[in-house]
């Protein structure tokens, strides 16, 4: 099986967790996009979707699928979406894509997040993947000397994201520092700690609320992991 197919997999198994006649929580990247071609299956079963991204939301829209603010929302039972790496205790590096921040406040509405990932990102340490903060651009050397303080380890780089030969401009607006070559003992600690630093919007560990439930794809099956 492709990657790809695993991830198609993992989709289709996570519209079990969407419920009839409310409003599911989406989130962004390749798999997420897997998770809406299939969601548009069952449309007209749900009221609609909240996006995590412009990108997402687009693409809801573009199979039909309503699309609500988040302030128009005041409970969600899912959130649905993948990651860069996840633990065997449901914490996660997510923000490969760009859209930490608003990934993590959709999330933060839902009763459950729901990680959908190919086997490729179960990892037993989190740092592999680089780590995406997402900073106010006029923040960035200022932040980038508070991330160097917190010793992260002897091959840790900070590196501004570029896309295109320009800096990455999320959503909100800001720009991401991507931390290289970590290793993430204590995941918890890590994300309240980068969290704490001035002109930081948000950090891409999703510990202190990781998943709840992780569909992984593998090509003997897709393997349910509660947390
Ligand atoms: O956090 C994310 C985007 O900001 C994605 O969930 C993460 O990057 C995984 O993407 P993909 O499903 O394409 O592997």
């Amino acid at each position: 099986m492709t990657q790809d197919e695993l991830k198609q997999a993992v989709a289709r198994e996570a519209i079990k967790y969407v419920v009839d006649g409310e409003i599911v929580g989406v989130g962004t990247g390749s798999t997420a996009n897997f998770f809406i071609d299939e969601l548009a299956k069952i449309k007209d079963s749900i009221k609609g979707a909240v996006a995590s991204s412009e990108a997402t939301a687009e693409r809801l829209r573009g199979h039909g699928i309503d699309v609500f603010e988040l302030n128009q929302v005041a409970r969600m039972s899912v959130y649905i979406d993948g990651a860069d790496e996840i633990t065997a205790q449901g914490a996660m590096i997510k923000g490969g894509g760009g859209a930490l921040t608003r990934e993590k406040i959709v999330a933060s509405v839902a009763e459950k997040f729901i990680c959908i990932a190919d086997a490729s990102k179960l990892v037993k340490t989190l740092g592999k993947f680089p780590l995406p903060v997402e900073v106010i651009p006029m923040a960035q050397s200022a932040v980038a000397r508070q991330l160097m303080k917190l010793n992260l380890g002897p091959d840790c780089e900070i590196e501004l994201r570029f896309k295109d030969g320009k800096p990455f401009i999320t959503d909100n607006g800001c720009i991401i520092l991507d931390i290289i070559g970590l290793k993430i003992a204590d995941p918890v600690a890590l994300e309240a700690q980068i969290n704490q630093i001035t002109g930081v919007v948000s950090v891409g560990l999703f510990a202190k609320q990781g998943a709840n439930v992780c569909l992984l794809g593998a090509p003997d099956g897709v393997k349910t992991m509660n947390f």
